[in-house]
């Protein structure tokens, strides 16, 4: 039977272990406090992050890594991005030396402007072709639910693509694979920034078209940035792209947008933070990246660079609309 470890037992981590128990995979997951291991060992549940969700039996946690790793043929990697090499660092000699690294990170690393896969194959010098990422409209509590949902599993090794596909295909989540590792994965990272422009605009009250208009300008965005770091522009067009974009920037269980609208509703980052309930809105800290990344590329991501004016540089929400408003005529 494959056996995965899954590291990380916040939101998407939890959800993601259930999806792969449910589909027939044995489950070690690790947490970083032992209490939160114990909870979910003893009682079946992630009080802290899915609370009242029922989680199967077949599902275990540890505090150690050592145990979640050993014997592992996936390793599922479920910490926030930029906490991935700090804990790779760590894991790093435990990794059983076949297994399929898969990350759910949706993320650019600060300073390096690595995207997660690159952080991986770096830190753990793991060939590339036993790198995957996973990346679509998944939000946890929906998947947690059962709700249906389709994702995108990412890996250049077909053969390990197929693999990571069976172990977590369940009547209620759908994995296509796909060999485009970049476009899933600037994907993923992006949407949280454009996620926060959604928010923003909905907490100052302005309305659908609005948040529409913000969605599909962002798309152009992202795409334009995909393809200059080589990504196929129809991923971005499929579920690691227009469906996740469309999942978070219009959803209030996503806390990037969650995170917007505080601010948009005039309330300070700390109070946005609170807004998330301490869980992470990785946009915050991705929009520098992304728009350090886009830069170095000759990319124009204006929504990024504003969603970065409000969160870091202090501009208001209403004065960053009328920037972009403003902006020089040109075709679509
Ligand atoms: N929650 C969701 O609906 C989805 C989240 N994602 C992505 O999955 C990644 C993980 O997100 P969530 O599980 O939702 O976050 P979360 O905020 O719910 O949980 C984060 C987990 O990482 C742990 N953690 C935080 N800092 C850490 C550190 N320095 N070292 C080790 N562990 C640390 C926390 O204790 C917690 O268990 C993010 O990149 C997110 O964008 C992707 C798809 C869906
Ligand atoms: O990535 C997600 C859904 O696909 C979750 O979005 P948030 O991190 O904004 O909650």
């Amino acid at each position: 039977m494959t056996k995965a470890a899954v590291m990380g037992s916040g939101s998407w981590g939890t959800a993601y272990a259930k999806v792969l128990a449910d589909a027939g995979t044995d489950v070690m997951m690790w947490a970083r406090r032992a209490e939160l291991a114990q909870c979910i060992e003893e009682r079946n549940e992630n009080r802290d992050y899915l609370r009242g969700i029922i989680l199967p039996e077949r599902l275990h946690a540890t505090a150690d890594p050592a145990a979640a790793l050993e014997g592992a043929d996936i390793v599922v990697l479920a910490v926030p991005s930029q906490t991935l090499r700090t804990n790779l660092v760590a894991w790093k000699e435990m990794l059983p030396p076949d297994a399929t690294l898969m990350s759910l990170a949706k993320g650019i690393e600060m300073d390096t402007l690595l995207r997660m896969s690159q952080v991986i194959t770096q830190v753990t010098k793991a060939d590339q072709s036993r790198v995957a990422v996973l990346s679509g409209p998944n939000l946890a509590r929906e998947i947690a639910e059962s709700q249906p949902a389709a994702t995108v599993i990412a890996c250049p090794d077909s053969s390990r693509a197929i693999a990571l596909q069976k172990a977590c295909h369940t009547m209620y989540f759908r994995p296509y694979t796909n060999a485009d590792v970049i476009g899933c994965e600037i994907g993923g990272a992006c949407k949280n920034v454009i996620a926060l422009a959604c928010g923003m605009a909905a907490g100052v009250g302005l309305g659908v078209n609005t948040v529409a208009s913000i969605i599909t300008r962002g798309l152009a965005e992202i795409t334009r940035l995909g393809v200059a770091l080589g990504a196929n522009p129809a991923t971005l067009a499929g579920l690691a792209g227009v469906g996740d974009l469309v999942a978070t920037c219009t959803s209030s269980l996503s806390r990037n947008r969650s995170f917007g609208e505080a601010l948009g509703r005039g309330g300070s980052m700390a109070e946005a933070q609170a807004a998330t309930h301490g869980q992470v809105a990785e946009g915050v800290k991705s929009c520098t990246s992304v728009q350090a990344l886009a830069n170095s590329y000759g990319v124009e991501m204006p929504l990024t660079n504003a969603v970065h004016q409000v969160c870091h540089e202090e501009q208001e929400v209403l004065d960053a609309v009328q920037q972009l408003l403003g902006r020089r005529m040109k075709p679509e």
